[in-house]
């Protein structure tokens, strides 16, 4: 499975090698990353790099299948927070909103001990960068939310993992879209000592979508809180801030 990361993020990513806003170690998790399929020149879509199918027969399928699974219920759950956003249903159903909508893939497996105290996490506290994130976990707890991230000491509160049930993460793009009506997720991941297993699906708006705080979010009272930013320039200064040095795994 430890076919080695490339450039742009995709295949396998070892313990340490990504870190949060504001930590000093790298997350002690790995991870595979699954991306869209794309030309070598097309930012953001990149060759996924697949497992030998001698070692693990069927999985890019399976994988290939829940990601298409996932991205049709990531459009259900958008119809229903712009009907709660007062636009229509189908607002972000356009070409240049969801049509090509930047979806990535993550599957995480924790391990060891966090302590805040000494900066050791799971997953250090973030907020994830697009519109939601679909979120399946094992019944290990490990995912913390912070529901109020002015307050300090910041409170942070255990989220039950429910059988059958996935969790929706509000991200950051659908803050500035909703003019911080829905508030992205501070969340993070402590260890306990268990392997823990979980499958995140990014959703993102398409590559050049102007994300800007929409019509009904705003007043005269209630100004943009914003300014308007086209997705991949949004993501890539997100991603870039985001990486530890990659060269330290090309040996
Ligand atoms: O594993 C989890 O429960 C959370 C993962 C996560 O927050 C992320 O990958 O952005
Ligand atoms: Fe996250």
């Amino acid at each position: 499975m430890k076919v080695l990361k490339n450039e742009k993020h995709q295949g396998y990513s070892p313990v340490l090698s990504q870190i949060s806003d504001n930590q000093i170690h790298g997350d002690y998790k790995e991870s595979f990353f699954i991306g869209i399929e794309g030309s070598n020149d097309t930012p953001f879509c990149r060759a996924n790099i697949w497992p030998n199918p001698d070692v693990l027969s069927g999985w890019q399928a399976t994988m290939e299948k829940y990601h298409q699974e996932a991205l049709r219920v990531c459009k259900a759950i958008a119809r229903v927070l712009a009907l709660a956003l007062n636009v229509d249903g189908d607002y972000f159903d356009t070409p240049e909103m969801l049509g090509n909508p930047l979806t990535f893939m993550r599957l995480l497996h924790y391990e060891g001990m966090s302590d805040p105290s000494k900066g050791i996490y799971g997953c250090g506290p973030h907020s994830d960068f697009g519109m939601m994130t679909l979120l399946g976990t094992d019944s290990v707890m490990g995912l913390q939310i912070c529901k109020d991230r002015d307050v300090k000491p910041r409170k942070w509160e255990y989220i039950l993992s429910i059988k059958g049930a996935y969790i929706v993460n509000i991200g950051d793009l659908l803050e500035r879209w909703s003019n911080g009506i829905f508030k992205s997720t501070l969340h993070r991941v402590l260890g306990n000592g268990q392997d823990r297993y979980s499958i995140a699906f990014f959703l993102q708006p398409s590559h050049d979508c102007i994300v800007e705080c929409l019509p009904t979010c705003q007043s005269e009272n209630n100004p943009p809180k914003y300014p308007a930013i086209k997705c991949s320039t949004y993501l890539t200064q997100r991603y870039q801030d985001s990486q530890v040095d990659l060269s330290i795994y090309k040996k």
